[in-house]
């Protein structure tokens, strides 16, 4: 089965009757890592939870890998690991104590020996036998992580895993994360970096007002979405664009010095060359030539922007 996770006209109407999931489609493959952006309140948390069965459905259904999440409950949940955004426990447990009573949650026999590599690969080894109350937000996150694996979870679900974590722990997290798809386990992450979703994801999903406007695999999503500007750093400046070149799709800089041409991702090199073949006749000589790609962060504030 390519799928994991199956989604069906999902929607949650809370009890203050806000509606924040409107029948939502979404289908998770097996071993991907499905990257979920949106701005705040968008309804992250809210697919989430209903997915992991931790809020009810108001309508639609549930399959975790065929198990439906509100009739085989017990069956659908002990494949997932959550790692929340807040970390709830006892913060008089020790390390070791709170990883390996939650493995105990799912009716796991103990496993030691795994416990061990959990810790082990977070590098919380040698934290075991602290309390939680005397570690930093970084490595209470790192708890939390530990956690949500401690019951060998076929899917990883992670709530904004590196808000408010310094740069050295979000590149751990995200060697830890990749690390975890290398060995079969599906990932789904949201979060507000858009640069983690470019760095980290197969997929990427984008909601919005509870609707999931946008599905796509991310480098797909990119050359689609994506365009590439051309800066021709010139020889001497330029007070207007020169009527010649009206018909390409340009933009000159406020000093002058530099003409920008925006054009699509897929090819154009045929226009290019006319481009350039112009600016020789018109006489405007460059001496310096340069192609960037906008970012996901441009595609996402498009997006988000037209659908306002
Ligand atoms: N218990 C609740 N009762 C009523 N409304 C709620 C409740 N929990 C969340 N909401 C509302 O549902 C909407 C979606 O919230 P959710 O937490 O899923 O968003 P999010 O995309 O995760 O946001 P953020 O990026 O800020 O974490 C928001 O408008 C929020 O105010």
């Amino acid at each position: 089965m390519p799928n994991i996770i199956s989604v069906a006209n999902l929607s949650k109407n809370y009890a203050s009757g806000y509606r924040a999931l409107k029948n939502v489609d979404l289908d998770i493959r097996r071993g991907e890592i499905l990257a979920l952006l949106g701005p705040n309140g968008a309804g992250k948390t809210t697919l989430i939870s209903c997915i992991c069965g931790i809020l009810n459905l108001s309508e639609g259904t549930v399959l975790v890998d065929g198990h439906d999440i509100v009739k085989d409950f017990r069956a659908a949940r002990s494949l997932i690991g959550l790692v929340p955004q807040e970390l709830t426990t006892d913060a008089f447990e020790t390390v070791w104590a709170t990883v390996s009573f939650s493995r105990g949650l799912f009716g796991k026999p103990a496993n030691p020996a795994h416990i061990e590599k959990v810790l082990k690969d977070l590098s919380l080894w040698d934290k075991k036998d602290n309390k939680l109350i005397t570690l930093s937000g970084g490595m209470k996150r790192r708890v939390l992580i530990a956690k949500a694996l401690s019951h060998e979870p076929q899917i990883l679900f992670l709530d904004e895993p590196t808000a408010g974590v310094d740069v050295n722990l979000r590149h751990d997290m995200w060697q830890l994360v990749r690390s975890l798809r290398e060995s079969g386990v599906t990932i789904i992450l949201t979060t507000h970096y858009i640069d983690e979703a470019e760095e980290m994801a197969d997929r990427i999903g984008v909601i919005n007002k509870g609707e999931i406007i946008l599905i796509e695999d991310k480098s797909e999503l990119m050359r689609k979405l994506g365009k590439k500007l051309l800066t021709l750093q010139l020889e001497r400046p330029l007070d207007s664009i020169p009527a010649e070149l009206a018909a390409y799709n340009l933009s000159l800089s406020s000093d002058g010095s530099q003409l920008i041409y925006t054009y699509e991702n897929d090819g154009e090199r045929v226009t290019i060359i006319s481009l350039l073949n112009a600016l020789s006749e018109g006489g405007i000589a460059f001496k310096d030539i340069q192609t960037t790609q906008s970012s996901l962060e441009n595609i996402f504030v498009n997006l988000i922007k037209d659908e306002q």
